[in-house]
């Protein structure tokens, strides 16, 4: 079906703006629908550019690059991936916080993404196809907005997540954007303030839950990978009682993916291989505390706990290592409230004398002594000067990865716990740290989140065309990232730095993929993984 010429400058894949050129004009009718002066991309890229460093708030600066992505995907990747560092968190975490909070308020245009809403599951198929319009889809990111970052329920809003998590795929990692769909599952919302918004533009109800909701899901997890059979599914940002379930239920079926229990699992890995890799320890030493133990707490704890497996020590001996602090305090195993995922984790009342005391998380550092600890708790503030001192008492060079998002949610800014720690600490934080100088070193700080491997991850996944994501490719993800930084150097940051992201996303896929090929996972034949991958990296120009 050709395109008129008013449907080519209002479609983001195909339009260039003041960049076609005279001959297209010509062939495509669009002569005198644009200014004379022909623009190379490098001319709209610095135009642009300077249009967004007119803003004085990255909101407005989002607000502006996403005119942009709705115009000309293009142009926008082309500036993304020249201003990667300072775009990351304005296009993405933390910024795009606030643009959820407030998306009806912000509210311009869909942004090519699909709304399917619970009320309506007979026209989920129709509606995948209108926003695919005949696109081949091998990338949605999906969520249903119940745990929105450390944010919490958001509900359709939440569609913004989606959007942005596959803005970083196709910026780090070269993932095609007119391959890619962000989805939400619009569920209804038990956020009380939005139902009550009379602005609000989702399903004006409290959360389906149970029978009808898996069933809701299932259908989409069916009709997606029956209208898209080269498809990768990656679940974002779902509730804690139904991440691990979905996760679980499809694993073995489907190429599928949970980005907050499994990306954020390699992620802190890697980041810990960084830290022993600076502090010359060993993995099999570590005490292991894990403070907040719901999707994220828990997908880390199992990925280091297999670590361990991995190393050598028997499960019995491994879980020897492991803590969780949730709300209640230390989890204990007459706990009736624990999920399964905290069970295996959970310690015997008669390991401690005070047991009934260890109901806060300094007084679980006092009992624990951990050398780890690593928070996805949503709790600001709560590593403390105190317990931080305490870990430094017990331990040379203590991990301290305070992980909530967005910024206010922190349990600490990396600065403090450089300071508290006299140095000692190997930080990382879920968003962007600025470099601290404390006694005449400069710390950097590396970013653990998730968004440094989910990219090429998928690009790796995507490109070995491999039936499943196992726990051997994922494994082999994390210590992929080995290597990158020099441990030896005095404040060395215990993860890549931002900047490389684009190389590192290709270390990470070419990992990846040769473990699909080396398992025979991929539904293709591949004789050489490297050009797999560079055949299927999309580059931004015309
Ligand atoms: N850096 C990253 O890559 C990354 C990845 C995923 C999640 N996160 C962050 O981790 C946080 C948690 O995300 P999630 O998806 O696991 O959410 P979740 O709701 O599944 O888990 C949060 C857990 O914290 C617990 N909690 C609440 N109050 C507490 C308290 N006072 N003390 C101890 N525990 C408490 C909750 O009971 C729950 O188990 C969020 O802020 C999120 O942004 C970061
Ligand atoms: O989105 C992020 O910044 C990381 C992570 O997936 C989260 O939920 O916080
Ligand atoms: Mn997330």
């Amino acid at each position: 079906m050709t395109k008129s010429p008013v449907e080519i400058l209002n479609d983001p894949f195909l339009n260039k703006g003041t960049a076609f050129t005279a001959k297209e004009r010509q062939s495509l009718g669009l002569v005198g629908l644009l200014p004379p002066y022909i623009q190379t991309l490098d001319e709209q890229a610095a135009q642009t550019y300077a249009q967004v460093e007119s803003k004085t708030t990255s909101l407005e600066k989002r607000i502006f690059l996403m005119e942009i992505f709705n115009e000309n995907r293009v142009l926008f990747y082309k500036l993304f991936s020249q201003h990667v560092v300072e775009f990351m968190p304005i296009v993405y975490d933390p910024t795009i916080a606030d643009t959820i909070e407030n998306y009806s308020e912000l509210y311009v245009q869909s942004q090519n993404a699909t709304f399917l809403s619970i009320d309506d599951p007979d026209s989920m198929k129709e509606s995948l196809k209108n926003a695919a319009d005949g696109r081949d889809i091998r990338l949605i990111v999906v969520t249903d907005a119940e745990g929105i970052l450390g944010i919490g329920d958001w509900g359709t809003n939440g569609v913004d997540i989606s959007v942005g998590k596959l803005m970083v795929y196709t910026a780090a990692a070269g993932i095609d954007p007119s391959q890619v769909m962000p989805v939400v599952l619009d569920t209804g919302t038990n956020n009380q303030d939005l139902l009550k918004d009379p602005m609000y533009l989702g399903n004006r109800h409290e959360r389906v839950t149970g029978d009808r909701y898996y069933k809701f899901v299932d259908q989409f997890v069916k009709t997606a990978e029956d209208l898209f059979p080269k498809l990768y599914l990656h679940f974002e940002d779902f509730g804690r009682d139904n991440a691990a379930n979905i996760l679980n239920t499809y694993k073995d079926q489907i190429t599928t993916f949970n980005d907050d229990i499994q990306g954020t699992g390699i992620i802190v890995l890697a980041g810990i291989l960084g830290a022993l890799n600076v502090s010359k320890q060993k993995m099999t030493d570590q005490v292991y505390l894990s403070f907040g133990a719901g999707t994220a707490g828990a997908g880390i704890t199992k990925r280091i706990y297999d670590e361990f497996l991995q190393q050598g020590l028997s499960e019995e001996e491994a879980r020897k290592h492991f803590y969780m602090v949730d709300k209640q305090g230390l989890l204990f195993d007459d706990d009736k409230t624990l999920t399964p995922e905290q069970k295996p984790f959970a310690r015997s009342r008669s390991e401690f004398a005070n047991a009934d005391e260890l109901t806060s998380l300094e007084a679980a550092v006092k009992a624990i002594h951990p050398t780890i600890l690593v928070g996805t708790s949503t709790q600001p503030d709560t590593f403390t000067e105190s317990i931080v001192k305490e870990m430094s008492a017990h331990t040379e060079r203590p991990i301290i990865f305070p992980l909530s998002n967005p910024t206010k949610l922190a349990e600490a800014k990396a600065e403090d716990l450089i300071k508290w720690s006299d140095g000692k600490a190997l930080v990382a934080t879920g968003i962007p740290a600025d470099d601290v100088e404390y006694n005449g070193v400069t710390y950097q700080i590396g970013q653990a989140n998730n968004a440094l491997v989910y990219p090429g991850l998928g690009l790796g996944v995507i490109a070995s065309t491999a039936k499943v994501l196992n726990d051997e490719m994922i494994s082999k993800a994390a210590h992929s990232l080995g290597g990158i930084v020099d441990g030896d150097k005095a404040g060395a940051a215990v993860l890549p730095p931002v900047s490389k992201l684009d190389q590192f996303s290709y270390t990470v896929a070419k990992a990846v993929a040769q473990s699909a090929v080396d398992q025979k996972l991929n539904k293709e034949p591949i004789s050489d993984v490297d050009k797999a991958i560079k055949d299927m990296k999309w580059e931004p120009k015309y």
